[in-house]
């Protein structure tokens, strides 16, 4: 493998544990700026812009999910790894790590239910994305991000957000500095209403990080010829454009292998009469070893500032760990043992502040002691059970019927009106032991903590486990 090689590889890696660890970019977690500074290609285009035939074509495979509506509905971040001629083509999932597929229709029945794991099978989409890693003899090293095509209207059974959705995740990876740009726009159409190119624009207006790429070409009205777009003259870019034939519908339908697809691509430019003289410039195996070889030199451009992000990072989590203590146990059962541990010395020291032994526990004695009578003491009973109170509630309680044995209603509402008074004071109580428990808690974590320190310094000058 050569260095760039192993570089690509080595980005792959990185991007595939950040996405383990939860970072996908745009996040506020502490290493959203590692996937952020990672250099990648992401795939743009509007719907049926012939995205998913560009990136079959540029692997050689068919795999993606096709279907009416919006079928990309998470990022797929696909990274092509060259293999040895002759050797076995297979795909590998990040979710998936042991099971490596050598039926592509299988990749693409997976990337559907993967899809379908996160968003439902509603027609949500979600910026977690999808690793697919496809080890083949026919493609470059090469890593591109698949987005959802852009649309312009929610159809049925679409959220009415779906537009804003879907522009907002494109938008948020092909803003970042270090992504390169493939805007994809089919020639059939006029590239001023290139959603693509619309959006590559406003988000990189010197063109340094966008390839154009330009499908359809075998599509385009007779006598027309898109040399205007591709020579650079009705939109300049920094980057020369590359034009596309892929595989028309009536293709797919036929089976048309990829590999022959490439094969007919290649025909088709050699013998245009148009782009004959652009021929070693066209087609998708041009169009990866161009992105393959800008995004080595990208790469090796932002290695330095890669390094020291790591470095930074790992500078960062060390003092966090170092914070947090060292590791308690390697294996399950020792973790779980420490934990229980851990939970029978806090029980006994909590009990030690209750039951005595440790302060704590006399001060929720003092609330019922102390705190309890003296406001139970000011409470207004001498008026409310005044002879003359309870003359007048008793003689109100019973209206005009005289009471034969004992004047009841007049007694229950005495009762509970003193009941209410209490109440207060009875709350009151009541928080004050639950503010001293709390307290007592977070004091008992702190203790247990520092026993089972001491317990492991114990065990590491003994060399002996103590529990
Ligand atoms: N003739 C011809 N047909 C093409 C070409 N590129 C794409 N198509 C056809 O255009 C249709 C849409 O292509 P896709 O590759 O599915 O486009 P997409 O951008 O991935 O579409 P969505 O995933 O729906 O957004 C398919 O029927 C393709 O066969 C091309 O260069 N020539």
């Amino acid at each position: 493998m050569t260095t760039m090689e192993s570089l690509i590889g080595l980005v792959n890696r990185i991007q595939r544990a950040c996405t383990m660890l939860g970072d996908y970019g745009g996040g506020d977690n502490a290493f959203s700026s590692l996937w952020e500074a990672l250099p990648s290609v992401a795939v743009v285009g509007g719907q049926s812009s012939g995205k998913s035939s560009v990136l079959e074509s540029v692997v050689g495979r068919d795999f993606l999910p096709r279907g009416s509506g919006i079928v990309t509905r998470r990022p797929l971040v696909l990274q092509l790894h060259k293999t040895e001629d002759g050797s076995q083509e297979y795909a590998e999932f990040l979710h998936l790590p042991k099971r490596r597929f050598t039926d592509f229709s299988m990749v693409r029945k997976e990337i559907q239910d993967e899809t379908d794991r996160v968003t439902g099978k509603t027609k949500q989409i979600s910026p977690i994305p999808i690793h697919l890693s496809i080890y083949s003899p026919n493609v470059v090293n090469l890593t591109l991000i698949d987005l959802p095509g852009l649309t312009k209207v929610a159809v049925e059974g679409q959220p009415d957000t779906i537009v804003e959705d879907i522009e907002s995740m494109v938008r948020s990876y092909v803003e970042k500095p270090n992504s390169v740009i493939l805007a994809i726009s089919p020639a059939n159409q006029d590239i001023a209403t290139s959603d693509a190119m619309k959006l590559a624009r406003e988000v990189d207006p010197t063109g340094e990080r966008t390839f154009g790429v330009l499908t359809k070409l075998d599509l385009m009205d007779k006598g027309t010829n898109a040399l205007d777009v591709l020579e650079g003259r009705s939109y300049r870019l920094q980057h020369p454009w590359v034009g596309i034939v892929n595989r028309s519908q009536a293709d797919i339908n036929r089976n048309i292998d990829m590999i022959v697809a490439r094969r007919k691509e290649r025909e088709y430019f050699a013998t245009s009469p148009d782009y004959g003289h652009l021929a070693g410039k066209m087609g998708s195996e041009y169009l990866a070893k161009l992105l393959s070889k800008h995004l080595e030199s990208v790469i090796r451009s932002r290695i330095p500032s890669i390094t020291s992000l790591i470095n930074k990072s790992i500078e960062e989590l060390e003092s966090e760990m170092d914070h947090l203590g060292r590791p308690i146990a390697v294996d399950a059962g020792a973790q779980l043992y420490t934990i229980l541990e851990l939970c029978r010395a806090f029980d006994r020291i909590f009990k030690e502040h209750l039951d005595g032994g440790r302060p704590g526990g006399d001060r929720i004695y003092g609330v019922f002691d102390n705190q309890l009578p003296a406001a139970l003491r000011k409470l207004p009973f001498d008026r409310h059970l005044s002879l003359q109170n309870v003359k007048k509630v008793v003689s109100e309680a019973d209206g005009y019927q005289p009471h034969l044995i004992a004047p009841e209603q007049g007694y229950r509402r005495l009762i509970e009106g003193s009941l209410s008074y209490f109440r207060g004071p009875a709350e009151a109580s009541a928080d004050a032991v639950h503010f001293v428990l709390k307290e007592l808690v977070r004091k008992s974590i702190g203790e247990t903590q520092v026993e089972l320190y001491k317990l492991y310094l114990i065990s590491e000058l003994t060399g002996k486990f103590m529990y």
